[in-house]
């Protein structure tokens, strides 16, 4: 029988009974400012922060607030299974957690205590490039969990090459390639700091770790580590790439390949006909276009072109069990979880990201069944309405 999730609602009230309360808030939208008070400005600005004057972020929870469930009454959901397939993968909610970078600013458990937790509840966990801690230890923390894992395509072809190979000899199976930061965007909060962390070296250990990378170096890291991690700022991505560029990918990826911060439906169709196997509709939260359509609204008719031809996957304003239900009837297979788990991680580690992940999947369980659906295949778009305000 598939797991029921909305139990964790009766596990609290019943842990209540000798007077425990949980850790950390159950309405996963407080994270930010509690982790604000507990961490400082610095670590959670970057994190918060986004481009511009913050209008893509405010207009990614606009949009999908703007979108209502219009639950129905009398539909059996007793038995509920939250489980869907995914790039030829059963997973056991349409959640996974979604690439974030220099996780160790946040935490020192960093990206190995996110990957045990998401594999602790079993869902997904995204390895970004810039992760703080090499691959391969990530890797080892994962178990026998879903390893997927995000590459930012170095312009240096070497770079780019050696870590495909080396996140597949790690185990991963699920390539997801970031279109969307080509460029670092323009970003306020972290200017007005001037704060940056991996001019301070955070979020480099796959490159000082890589041997192409470590090749183009003109002396050890130790030795001269500014040098080092100028390099990596210069290239970490490559503004010169184009489609047909993916040709390069789809030679030295076996796997499924997912193009993250896909918006524009003609790009859809451009991933399909490049042999890509899935999109992540997704505006980086926030963090990229200044003034970029929501993700939300954008969803729809990203699925529309993507047809079956793509698996779709949706990111950017997600904070709650209902805004996953929606990113489903807006078109989503799945759905990424991005700053939320972040926070959870800054206030209590690995327990802190678990009970992100129980409380988002606990209340999605219920926003299933008390609209009328025993399962995610049946949510669709007669289950919005979208209000005027
Ligand atoms: C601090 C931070 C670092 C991020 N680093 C990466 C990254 O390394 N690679 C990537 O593809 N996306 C990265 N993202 C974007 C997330 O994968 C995701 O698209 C975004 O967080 C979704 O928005 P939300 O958190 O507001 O829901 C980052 C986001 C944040 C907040
Ligand atoms: O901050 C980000 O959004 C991001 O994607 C990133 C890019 C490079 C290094 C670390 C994070």
């Amino acid at each position: 029988m598939a797991r029921h999730w909305a139990d964790f609602q009766y596990e609290i009230y019943l842990n209540g009974m000798t007077g425990a309360v949980p850790r950390l808030p159950t309405d996963l939208s407080r994270l930010e400012e509690l982790t604000e008070q507990r961490l400082g400005p610095g670590p959670v600005g970057y994190v918060a922060g986004s481009a511009g004057d913050g209008s893509t972020a405010r207009a990614n929870r606009a949009a999908l607030e703007r979108r209502r469930i219009v639950p129905r009454m009398l539909r059996d959901v007793r038995e509920r299974d939250l489980s869907v397939e995914v790039l030829g993968r059963s997973l056991p909610a349409p959640v996974a957690l979604a690439p974030v970078g220099v996780l160790s600013i946040m935490h020192p458990g960093a990206e190995p205590a996110a990957a045990r937790a998401a594999a602790a509840q079993g869902v997904p966990f995204i390895l970004s490039s810039a992760s703080s801690t090499p691959m391969e230890e990530v890797a080892a923390a994962m178990g026998d969990a879903e390893r997927w894992f995000q590459l930012y395509w170095s312009k240096d072809r070497e770079v780019a090459r050696s870590f495909l190979s080396r996140a597949r000899a790690a185990g991963f199976s699920v390539l997801v390639v970031t279109l969307d930061t080509p460029l670092l965007a323009w970003r306020p909060r972290d200017l007005d700091r001037a704060y940056l962390p991996f001019l301070h070296g955070v979020g480099t250990a796959n490159y000082f770790t890589d041997p192409a990378f470590l090749a183009g170096l003109a002396k050890p890291v130790q030795e001269d580590p500014n040098a080092a991690v100028m390099h990596f700022v210069n290239l970490f991505s490559d503004p010169g790439k184009t489609w047909p560029d993916l040709a390069f990918l789809r030679e030295h990826w076996d796997g499924p390949i997912v193009l993250k911060g896909v918006l524009h439906p003609d790009d859809a169709r451009l991933a399909a006909d490049a042999g890509m196997d899935g999109v992540v509709v997704s505006n980086h939260g926030g963090r990229q276009v200044a003034g970029s359509v929501a993700a939300a609204d954008a969803l729809p008719r990203v699925a529309a072109a993507a047809g079956d031809r793509l698996a779709v996957l949706f990111d950017s304003g997600v904070r709650s069990g209902d805004d996953v239900f929606k990113a489903l009837a807006l078109g989503a297979r799945a759905v990424l979880l991005g700053r939320p788990y972040v926070y959870g991680l800054g206030l209590d580690g690995q327990p802190g990201v678990e009970h992100v992940i129980r409380c988002l999947l606990a209340e999605l369980d219920l926003t299933l069944a008390l609209s009328g659906h025993a399962t995610p295949a049946t949510v669709g778009p007669a289950d919005l309405e979208e209000s005027a305000g």
